[in-house]
């Protein structure tokens, strides 16, 4: 049986997937107990719901299986109470899986945020904190303001960690028996703990102890009470995608004056540098080579190679203005919002205004964008998600995109993936992929489809992939006279409001990425009666996973609908990554042959490839990571010269 309340044992995990947990009797078992008991705590008062939490919390014992059916029937009825719906057995067996350690794959729309209270109020009655995670902050605040009341209807406390929210606000929310927030909030959180952890150790002599005796708490210093269990929502974003990129946190600005002449110097010198000769472009990973020659013509120029402003050698100004030029664009990977850059998340198209690139890439955009050039902030510490994640005790995970990640999950995190069977066959229809010329072409035919679906009454929602092709798209509507609502990170404030209004009838939603995970579009009665909501997925992205996401806007929850996919052969990700197949889409539309599956087969294939890269990316941040770890950990000279002596290095600094 299970331990709910213990650290995951994963092998444990592992041998009853192996089992095939999503059948296994011992699931159905708790789910039909959970039933059984649900009806009778159905007629209880709201005083002996919550008594029914006082009785099973009882921290350092094992949940057995009457236990864990009781506690699944308080969350029925917490649910059914609180939100007024039953809860399906897919969501309880998607719940039970997670809380034991295991990424659930349910289907988008099928009902996961609920799903998740589950395993969220399990772990909770061991009282050691749990943290529920999420893609960004939006999400978080959603899902505490729909749950938290859910929680307290079972006598459990919600909190939430904002993004700017103060120490104590922060402390506060950790004490509470469940924490919301964005995976990368817990990650910065803990890094803020070990840099406290780490200022603490270093104070005078005695002060410790002094301390003590006035009755001062280390623990008072931290935000956080220990990493004990994670429930992760849109597992694949947060434990897979995003973590190819560590977390940084950065300190305040440095108090050396800004390095502009030499960005600036870079920023000419690159017009001087010829693509394949002087340097190479790696746009998978986003990397800039210079080659023999490169290095060569950069170092030529002497003055600059001396320059008292360097804060690095002065070729890696050069990769970085390069950067600015060739990788970094704007209103795709960026906004200018009066004299500053403000950064646009690529997989959510939220844009960050406190956020900044780090190692000198802001300041090269800066520079690029003829900006006021700022001093750099300084790396206080630095984590990857991978290390970070695993940090946690137990950690269980949603989503409904984890197919072909089930090894990396497996492997990295020890969390096993298991599909949930979707409670009715979908009935999503997914049109064959639409070719064009050009993205002026494409924004003309994406106008020209909307408005046969306005004419049919439904409702349509265009996933564009920066904030310069939704205004494209836009624009093609205006023409058109289609009215059209906008959601593009630009306007951040009204976005619950036209998220909300995006599946009635004759709703036409233009947005990036914003309306892709987690975004829940309730559809009108007219429009489901007339097909539900139609989404045209204007641009593939390099990951087909986040392409389901979109689509997953439609046809939720056995509701009907529709997608259908563009592509042209100048779109970004397949000149960046597959100009294979950008030449099969011009010989298509020169010929004007009509594209056949074949076309759908080879998106798939560059898809595919693009995964494999991005998986690799993040197989050699693991291995450097560990190598730098294990490099910290290596037995220094003075340690090896006092273990001859028989003294540990933990001794000498007990001492
Ligand atoms: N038991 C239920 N009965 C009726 N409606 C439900 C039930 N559970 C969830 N829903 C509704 O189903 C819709 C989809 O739920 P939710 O957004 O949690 O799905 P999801 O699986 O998280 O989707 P995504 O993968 O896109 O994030 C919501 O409108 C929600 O209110």
């Amino acid at each position: 049986m299970r331990r709910f309340d213990e650290p995951l044992d994963r092998t444990e995990v592992a041998t009853r997937v192996a089992r095939n947990l999503s059948r296994d009797r011992w699931l159905e078992s708790i789910i039909s107990l959970a039933r059984q008991r649900a009806k009778v705590i159905r007629g209880m008062s709201a005083e002996q719901l919550r008594q029914e939490t006082v009785r099973l919390r009882i921290p350092g014992t094992v949940l057995d299986v009457q236990r864990v059916a009781m506690a699944t029937a308080a969350v029925i009825e917490a649910v059914r109470r609180v939100q007024a719906v039953e809860l399906f057995d897919t969501q309880l067996r998607a719940g039970l899986i997670v809380g034991c350690g295991a990424i659930a794959e349910m289907q988008t729309g099928e009902g996961k945020t609920l799903a998740g209270v589950i395993p969220a109020y399990l772990h909770s009655l061991s009282g050691r904190g749990v943290h529920v995670a999420t893609t960004n902050a939006y999400l978080a605040r959603r899902d505490h303001q729909l749950l938290s009341p859910i929680f307290q209807c079972l006598d459990v406390s919600a909190g939430l960690v904002e993004d700017e929210a103060d120490f104590r606000t922060t402390q506060m929310a950790y004490r509470c028996d469940v924490t919301f927030g964005s995976g990368y909030a817990f990650g910065f959180d803990y890094m803020r703990d070990q840099l406290a952890l780490r200022a603490a150790s270093a104070v005078e002599l005695g002060t410790t102890t002094l301390h003590r005796i006035h009755g001062f708490d280390t623990h008072e210093l931290l935000r956080q009470r220990g990493l004990n269990v994670a429930i992760i929502d849109e597992a694949d974003q947060v434990m897979i995608d995003d973590a190819v990129s560590p977390l940084l946190l950065s300190g305040p600005r440095s108090q050396k004056p800004a390095d502009a002449e030499v960005h600036l110097a870079a920023l000419t010198m690159v017009e001087k540098m010829r693509f394949g000769d002087d340097f190479r472009i790696d746009q998978l990973v986003r990397a800039i080579t210079l080659t023999d020659e490169g290095h060569r013509k950069v170092y030529s120029n002497r003055r600059m190679t001396m320059h008292h402003a360097l804060m690095r050698p002065w070729h890696e100004y050069v990769a970085l203005a390069l950067k600015a030029k060739h990788l970094v664009h704007r209103d795709v990977h960026y906004i200018v919002s009066g004299q500053e850059i403000q950064i646009v998340d690529e997989s959510t198209g939220r844009i960050f205004s406190d956020r900044t690139w780090s190692d000198g890439l802001h300041q090269a955009v800066q520079a690029a964008e003829e900006l006021p050039i700022t001093a750099e902030t300084r790396a206080l510490a630095k984590i990857t998600r991978q290390r970070f994640f695993r940090l946690y005790g137990t950690l269980g995970g949603m989503t409904g995109t984890a197919d072909g990640c089930q090894t990396e999950f497996e492997s990295i995190y020890g969390t096993p993936v298991v599909r949930v069977p979707t409670r009715n066959p979908n009935r999503r229809v997914v049109f064959p992929t639409r070719i064009c010329r050009n993205a002026n072409e494409k924004a003309i035919a994406i106008a020209a489809e909307t408005e046969e679906m306005l004419r049919a009454g439904r409702a349509v929602l265009i996933g564009t992939h920066s904030i310069a092709q939704s205004e494209l798209i836009v624009a093609a509507m205006t023409q058109r006279s289609i009215p059209v609502r906008l959601l593009n990170g630009v306007q951040d404030e009204s976005e619950a409001e036209i998220i909300a209004r995006a599946g009635v009838e004759g709703a036409v939603t233009v947005a990036t990425n914003l309306a892709g995970r987690g975004t829940d579009i309730r559809l009108d009665d007219a429009v489901a009666r007339r097909g539900g909501l139609h989404v045209i997925v204007s641009q593939h992205h390099p990951m087909a996973r986040v392409d389901r996401q979109m689509i997953g806007r439609a046809a939720r929850c056995g509701d009907p609908g529709s997608a259908s996919f563009y592509i042209a052969a100048d779109d970004e990700w397949i000149q960046q990554h597959a100009p294979w197949l950008a030449r099969t889409v011009r010989h298509i539309t020169d010929s004007g042959m009509v594209p056949g599956q074949s076309l759908d087969r080879h998106v798939a294939r560059a898809q595919r490839r693009c995964e494999i890269a991005a998986a690799q990316a993040r197989h050699q941040l693991l291995k450097r990571d560990e190598e730098a770890i294990a490099l910290m950990r290596a037995p220094t000279f003075l340690s090896r010269l006092l273990s001859k002596f028989g003294v540990k290095e933990s001794d000498r600094s007990a001492r």
